[in-house]
C-alpha cells in the first residue's frame, strides 16, 4: 500500500504537487494519469524518498522510505530507464545492486529470465535498444521481490510486443497481490492494462476512481431507415429523464435511455430497428474531458 497525504512539493516558484492525496491498494493496477508537468514523477520521487516534500508525507507499508531498512526488497521503481551505465553486462549490473543490497544471485539469474534478457546476459549494454532497456531497468525493479512496485513511462519508445509484455507483466505483478502504480501517456494501453486511475492535473487530485466507473456507457448507436420518426417518438421520454438524442450517420445517438428501453420504445411504434449498440467513452474521451483546463504548459507560480 502506498500513502500520500496531504503531499506539497515545491521546485523554487514552481508547485510541482499541491495538496496531493490517494491511496495506491494492493492487487491491482493503478494508473497514474495527467498532462505533462501535473506532477506525476515527482510524487513518484517523493514516494522514493528522492526528492523531499514542502509539506505532507508518501507512506509505503506505513513508514517514509527512509525509515524502510531493507528497501529494495519493498519497493521496486523503473523511473528512468535510459539511465543504466553503458560500459556494463545486465550480469553485471544486477549482480553490482544485488550485492550492495544483500540479495542473493540466484535471485539476479531468474529475474534476468524474467525479463527476457538471459540471451544477452553477459553482452554490454552499450548497444542495447530502448526495450532492452526497459527490460533491465524492470529486473532492477524486481530484483529484491518487492511488495511495492513504481513504473514511470515504462512503455515508452516499445515496439508492440514490448508493450504488451509489459501489459501482462503489471496485471501478473498486481494478480500475485502486489501493489503497482504506473505511469503512461498512452491511453488505450492504460485501458487495457488498470483497474484503478488516479488522474491528476497542476499537482492536484483531478480523479480517483475505478477504470469501470470513468469509462461507462457513454450512448446507444440505433440505426433504423426510419431515423427521424424514431428521433421524435424518443424526444418525449427522453425529455422525462433529461437525456438526449442526436442524428448520426444512419441513425441516431441517444444518452439517458438503455437499448431495451429504445427498442420497446421503437416496437411500440412500430418503426423498424436495425441495430442497437451501447457505446462506453474511451478513457481517452473521459481523460481529456477531465484535464482540459489543466493542460496549458506554463509553469505554475506561486505568488509572494
Ligand atoms: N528538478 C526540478 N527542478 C525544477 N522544476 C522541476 C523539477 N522537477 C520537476 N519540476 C517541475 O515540476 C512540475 C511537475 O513536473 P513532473 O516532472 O513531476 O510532471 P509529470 O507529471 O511527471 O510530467 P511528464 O508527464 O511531462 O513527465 C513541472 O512544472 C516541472 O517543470
Amino acid at each position: 500500500m502506498i500513502e500520500v497525504r496531504e503531499l506539497t512539493k515545491r521546485f523554487g516558484r514552481t508547485v510541482a504537487v499541491d495538496g496531493l492525496t490517494f491511496h495506491v491498494k494492493p492487487g491491482r493496477v493503478t494508473g497514474f494519469l495527467g498532462p505533462n508537468g501535473a506532477g506525476k514523477s515527482t510524487t513518484m520521487r517523493v514516494i522514493l524518498g528522492l526528492d523531499r516534500p514542502a509539506s505532507g508525507e508518501a507512506l509505503v507499508g506505513g513508514r517514509r522510505y527512509a525509515g524502510i531498512r531493507h528497501p529494495m526488497r519493498e519497493v521496486g521503481a523503473l523511473l528512468d530507464a535510459g539511465a543504466v551505465q553503458g560500459g556494463r553486462t545486465p550480469l553485471g549490473h544486477l549482480s553490482w545492486i544485488a550485492r550492495s543490497n544483500r540479495i542473493g544471485r540466484d535471485r539476479v539469474v531468474s529475474v534476468i529470465e524474467q525479463v527476457g534478457l538471459a540471451g544477452v546476459a553477459r553482452k554490454r549494454i552499450t548497444g542495447f535498444s530502448l526495450g532492452m532497456r526497459q527490460r533491465l531497468g524492470i529486473a532492477a525493479a524486481l530484483l529484491g521481490d518487492p511488495g511495492v512496485l513504481l513504473f514511470d513511462e515504462p512503455v515508452n519508445g516499445l515496439d508492440p510486443d514490448g508493450v504488451r509484455w509489459i501489459r501482462e507483466l503489471m496485471r501478473g505483478l498486481a494478480a500475485e497481490g502486489r501493489t503497482v502504480l504506473l505511469s503512461s501517456h498512452l491511453m488505450s494501453e492504460m485501458e487495457l492494462t488498470a483497474d484503478h486511475l488516479v488522474i491528476i492535473g497542476r499537482g492536484r487530485l483531478l480523479a480517483d476512481t475505478a477504470m469501470r466507473d470513468l469509462t461507462g456507457v457513454r450512448d446507444v448507436f440505433v440505426r433504423s431507415t426510419r431515423a427521424d420518426d424514431l428521433a421524435a417518438a424518443l424526444s418525449t421520454e427522453l425529455s422525462a429523464v433529461g437525456g438526449t438524442v442526436a442524428p448520426e450517420g444512419e441513425g441516431l445517438s441517444v444518452r439517458g435511455l438503455d437499448p431495451v428501453e429504445i427498442g420497446d420504445l421503437a416496437a411500440r411504434h412500430a418503426i423498424p430497428v436495425h441495430e442497437i449498440t451501447p457505446r462506453a467513452a474511451s478513457l481517452e474521451e473521459t481523460y481529456l474531458r477531465l484535464t482540459e483546463n489543466v493542460t496549458d504548459h506554463a509553469s505554475r507560480r506561486v505568488d509572494r
